[in-house]
């Protein structure tokens, strides 16, 4: 058997219980809702019901095997969710998740296609692998209509149980970062450092600290010296910064590949940030910032930062995947 509606007129609705949220929409000013499942309909209630164009309110009588939008939408949502993700109250019937932890959010892609495509479900997520904050929306769920089939709730609990959580919030790690800047007009004085400060601004930003920064005249030897003098002294990330152009005088690259590390690429298909070097020193990133950093908000730097902080190795196949939608500006 199914569940049934009864359509109830207004005038004997006094007393009776909504069976669900009722929205208000005024275009600029208001979209929620007016009445909250679960209310009471009281008789000052009528003229506010009339003006969202209800005449009649809905009573529904249950069967087996079949939900309420909310309970839908929340089971969708508890299914889902991993560390560091926790549920709101459904509105509407449709419940968030939300970041516990500044961290980098991670979304099991095939998964979240997987759920949508069960008919009448919605699990709208951010992209994987952005950086989201505490209390920052992560994903929603709910179901298209009010009374929904149990079965195909189970069938994302299924796919939610296969592995991997399908949404979690991996909190950043703290990381001590040495900065070797480049370029003889910094080293010799003409121009003043511009790195330092945009460096340390974006690193405090998640948890993590500079613990140097030294600056190497356009000489490979001086570049490799100062990039192993930071890991002796501890360092989990080295940045370099400068000289990663086509120039004969921008060694950063060269030093870098020249040092017996692993280069994951020199060249990252976005713009800005196009000329950036991710390489690993056994598990320690060294990244060759090019002068875009300091000049564009968001570059492919901006990508990797919060990646790395969350103790992520980045591979040559995720780098690859950054040209695809990865034209900003520049
Ligand atoms: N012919 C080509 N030209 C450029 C290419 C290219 O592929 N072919 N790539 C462009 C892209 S993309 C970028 S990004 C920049 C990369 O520049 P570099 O990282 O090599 O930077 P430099 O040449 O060392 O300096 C450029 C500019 O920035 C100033 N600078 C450098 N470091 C600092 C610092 N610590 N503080 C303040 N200012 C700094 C430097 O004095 C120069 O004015 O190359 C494009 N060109
Ligand atoms: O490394 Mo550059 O951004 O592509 O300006």
């Amino acid at each position: 058997m199914k569940s049934s509606m009864k359509e109830v007129p207004l005038s004997q609705a006094i007393g009776l219980v909504l069976a669900h949220d009722l929205t208000q929409v005024l275009p600029g000013k208001v979209k929620g809702p007016l009445f909250r499942s679960g209310h009471v309909v009281r008789e000052e209630d009528i003229e506010p019901l009339l003006s969202i164009g209800k005449e009649h309110i809905y009573v529904i009588e249950w069967a087996e095997g079949e939900l309420h939008e909310d309970e839908a939408a929340r089971r969708i949502a508890t299914a889902v969710k991993g560390s560091y993700v926790s549920l709101t109250e459904s509105k509407e019937g449709k419940v968030n998740l939300v970041a516990e932890k500044d961290g980098l959010l991670l979304v099991n892609i095939s998964c979240v296609h997987q759920i949508n495509g069960i008919e009448q479900v919605v699990l709208s997520t951010l992209k994987t692998k952005v950086p989201v904050r505490k209390g920052e929306r992560v994903a929603a769920s709910r179901v298209i209509p009010l009374i929904y089939p149990e079965e195909r709730i189970i069938e994302v609990e299924r796919i939610a149980g296969q592995g991997n959580p399908i949404l979690q919030v991996v909190p950043y790690r703290s990381t001590r970062i040495g900065i070797v800047t480049t370029g003889n007009e910094i080293a010799k004085g003409r121009i003043e450092d511009r790195f330092g400060p945009v460096l340390r601004q974006k690193v405090e930003k998640f948890g993590s600290e500079i613990m140097g920064q030294t600056f190497a005249s356009d000489d490979r030897k001086r570049i490799q010296q100062q990039i192993r003098s930071f890991i002796e002294q501890g360092a989990d990330m080295v940045f370099v910064t400068g000289g990663m152009s086509v120039d004969p005088d921008d060694r950063t690259p060269g030093a870098i590949a020249d040092m017996g590390v692993k280069v994951v690429s020199y060249g990252t298909p976005m713009l800005p940030g196009s000329m950036l070097m991710l390489a690993y020193d056994d598990d320690i990133p060294i990244l060759g910032l090019p002068g875009c950093v300091i000049h564009d908000e968001f570059t492919s730097f901006d990508v990797f930062l919060p990646r790395l902080l969350a103790g992520e190795r980045i591979a040559r196949e995720e780098v690859i995947a950054l040209g695809y939608g990865g034209l900003h500006s520049c």
